[in-house]
């Protein structure tokens, strides 16, 4: 087997606070791994540490090989950060090819490259606008396509569709899935669903700590979803009480009043039946509660 990624026994904290804890997982040539987690799980924290951005305080993290972050990873890793920006005073081109540059092309090839990558993500007619001129999901595409910039093996990317509309979305994960013959990808996000789409491996961290490190097969199969659709705005303090419960495996706010959660019901059989005691406990009304299949999966994968 190629390893990819290596991690044994990660440690990192930030001061008092103990973000990761003993971390260790393998991912495998070919992988599309996900790593899911409730906010605060240090998902972020061991992104940064594979791109090199942050030391561990302990334990080893390798890439083909090669420490995390060392020199010999140049061009082969590439990354989207959960907050990536565009420079609002240059074009996405010039920051694109800027990217090339930093990477070793001449200015001809980068720009030849700012244009492939730019269409990969249907930005083609954007090349010369600047990021100002254009809508968040459209910022967020061009952050996609600077992570596909020369030809890396692994590419990481934390929350890919966060803030995207489910069409733009979708065409991420169809672009994801196109290129995932050729490239290795780690993916980050709070949509189980989609990941559950993409990719083969799942690593589940909780506290620092990694609950589940499995293939999807043996995972997200067993997994089961409840949609909720809420009566009023409160769904913040719903979210906190229903985190609590035994068997969930992530939750996140779908759309305005609506929650999706994802449980396993070899850990909770009765956990549909705990949802609605918690609403009930705390007098909170909703409007209807839905198992199986997203409103999304239904619309784009009606097979
Ligand atoms: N530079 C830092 N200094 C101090 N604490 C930090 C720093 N970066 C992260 N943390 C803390 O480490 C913990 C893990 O943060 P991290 O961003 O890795 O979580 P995450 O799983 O990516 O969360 P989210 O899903 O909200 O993006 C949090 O408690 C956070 O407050």
């Amino acid at each position: 087997m190629n390893a990819i990624i290596q991690c044994q026994q990660l440690a990192k904290r930030f001061g008092s606070k103990t973000v990761l804890q003993q971390l260790s997982f393998e991912l495998q040539q070919g992988d599309v791994a996900a790593l899911i987690g409730p906010n605060g799980a240090g998902k972020t924290t061991l992104f940064s540490i594979l791109c090199g951005y942050l030391r561990p305080d302990s334990g080893n993290a390798s890439i083909f090989g090669h420490k995390a972050g060392s020199s010999a990873l140049f061009g082969k890793v590439a990354a989207l950060p959960q907050d990536a920006q565009f420079d609002p005073a240059f074009s996405i081109g010039e920051q694109l090819d800027f990217y090339g540059r930093l990477q070793g092309l001449s200015s001809k090839a980068a720009r030849e490259e700012s244009k492939r990558v730019l269409a990969l993500v249907d930005l083609t007619e954007q090349l010369q606008h600047k990021a100002g001129a254009l809508s968040h999901g459209m910022r967020k595409r061009a952050a996609i396509a600077q992570a596909f910039i020369g030809t890396p093996r692994l590419v990481l990317l934390d929350e890919p569709t966060a803030g995207l509309d489910p069409v733009n979305a979708l065409h991420i994960r169809q672009l994801i899935s196109r290129l995932s013959g050729e490239v290795s990808f780690m993916i980050s996000s709070h949509n189980i669903f989609e990941l559950e789409q993409l990719c083969n491996k799942v690593l589940y961290l909780e506290n620092g700590q990694l609950k589940q490190h499995s293939s999807s097969d043996t995972t997200t199969q067993q997994l089961q979803y409840l949609t909720l659709q809420l009566e009023q705005d409160n769904s913040e303090a719903i979210s906190a009480a229903l985190r609590q419960l035994p068997g969930l495996i992530d939750l996140h706010c779908a759309q305005r009043r609506e929650l999706v959660l994802s449980y396993n019901p070899q850990h909770n059989a009765d956990f549909d039946l705990a949802v609605l005691q918690c609403l009930a406990a705390n007098g909170w009304r909703y409007r209807n509660l839905t198992k199986g299949q997203t409103l999304e999966q239904k619309l784009f994968n009606p097979a």
